[in-house]
């Protein structure tokens, strides 16, 4: 087991700077603050200054939650284990319980340590009578492992639990998460950061105002909606190819992507996120957000 924590859960795959992250600048410059720091210089950062060992991420699908998560173990020189709660119930089937029980051992040895959940709604929401008899164990399981990394004094382990779904984490699982930060849709800016940076890798014309266009028809649009519009736009000059000239067609004689493109992909790339949806967010945020206005 502590081999395959190792290999799947462990991440060991490219870090993650601050400038991968677009926009989301208050939400960066209060985990710096909060966790990045204490985590550095534990030595001054004791007592009340210590930083929260847990920490949640609500908001939108899509926006950066796992970027963000990732950014956290790299900048602040801790190793990152990632897993999503539901595969804890589907993909280790009977072993769930035993899982969590390793991945924090493991987290303990390799600390200082981020412990990064997707998906943790699944895993701490309100206890149902029709619950699972197994999903009720690594849910217990769990909670006793996130207070023991909690409320461990010595030990280095910063728990992140990130959710869509925030309204269905009850009350003790959100006192255990005592920083809770949402992680809104990209703004504008945002936007054309992230069409500027996947853009960079491919041949384009793209001018200045035509990004510029771009972030202003696509309000609403999360993180990965812009990844998806920006694959859909790419595949524009390979759509307009005669099928025959594929496969004979030299890689550097594929035409730049134009507006156009993106012109046609808005078409067919919506955004995700409902404004019902937002509104929910905000109130949460209102309501147990940590930083909510
Ligand atoms: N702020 C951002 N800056 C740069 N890229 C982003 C940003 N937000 C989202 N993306 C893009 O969207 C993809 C998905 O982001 P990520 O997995 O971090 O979102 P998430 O909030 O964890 O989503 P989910 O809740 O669905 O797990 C990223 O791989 C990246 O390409």
């Amino acid at each position: 087991m502590v081999e395959l924590i190792s290999n799947e859960i462990m991440d060991h795959g490219p870090p993650v700077a601050w400038e991968d992250i677009a926009g989301l600048e208050f939400a960066k410059k209060t985990i710096r603050e909060i966790v990045i720091w204490p985590m550095l210089r534990p030595d001054i950062f004791t007592g009340l200054r210590g930083p929260p060992k847990g920490l949640l991420l609500f908001g939108p699908p899509g926006t950066g939650k796992t970027l963000i998560g990732k950014c956290i173990a790299c900048q602040s020189k801790s190793t990152f284990f990632s897993i999503s709660a539901s595969s804890l119930t589907s993909k280790w089937i009977g072993e769930g319980e035993k899982m969590v029980k390793a991945l924090f051992m493991v987290a303990r040895v390799h600390q200082p340590s981020v412990v990064f959940i997707d998906e943790i709604d699944s895993l701490l929401s309100q206890r149902s009578n029709d619950e699972h008899e197994s999903s009720r164990r690594i849910k217990t399981e769990f909670l006793v492992q996130l207070d023991g990394a909690t409320t461990g004094q010595d030990d280095r382990i910063l728990v992140v639990g990130a959710t869509n779904r925030p309204q269905e984490i009850d009350e003790a699982a959100r006192r255990r998460l005592v920083k809770r930060l949402y992680i809104p849709l990209p703004e504008e800016t945002a936007r054309g950061q992230i069409v500027k940076r996947l853009m960079n890798e491919q041949g384009n014309e793209l001018s200045e105002s035509d990004v510029e266009f771009i972030c202003k028809e696509t309000d609403g649009y999360s993180g990965s909606d812009m990844a998806n519009l920006c694959k859909e736009a790419a595949l524009g000059p390979i759509r307009s190819l005669a099928f025959e000239d594929i496969e004979s067609l030299a890689a550097d004689q594929v035409r730049a992507i134009t507006l156009q493109d993106f012109e046609d992909a808005i078409r067919q790339v919506r955004a995700s996120v409902s404004q019902k949806d937002l509104d929910s967010y905000l109130d949460w945020n209102k309501q147990y957000g940590s930083f909510g206005i």
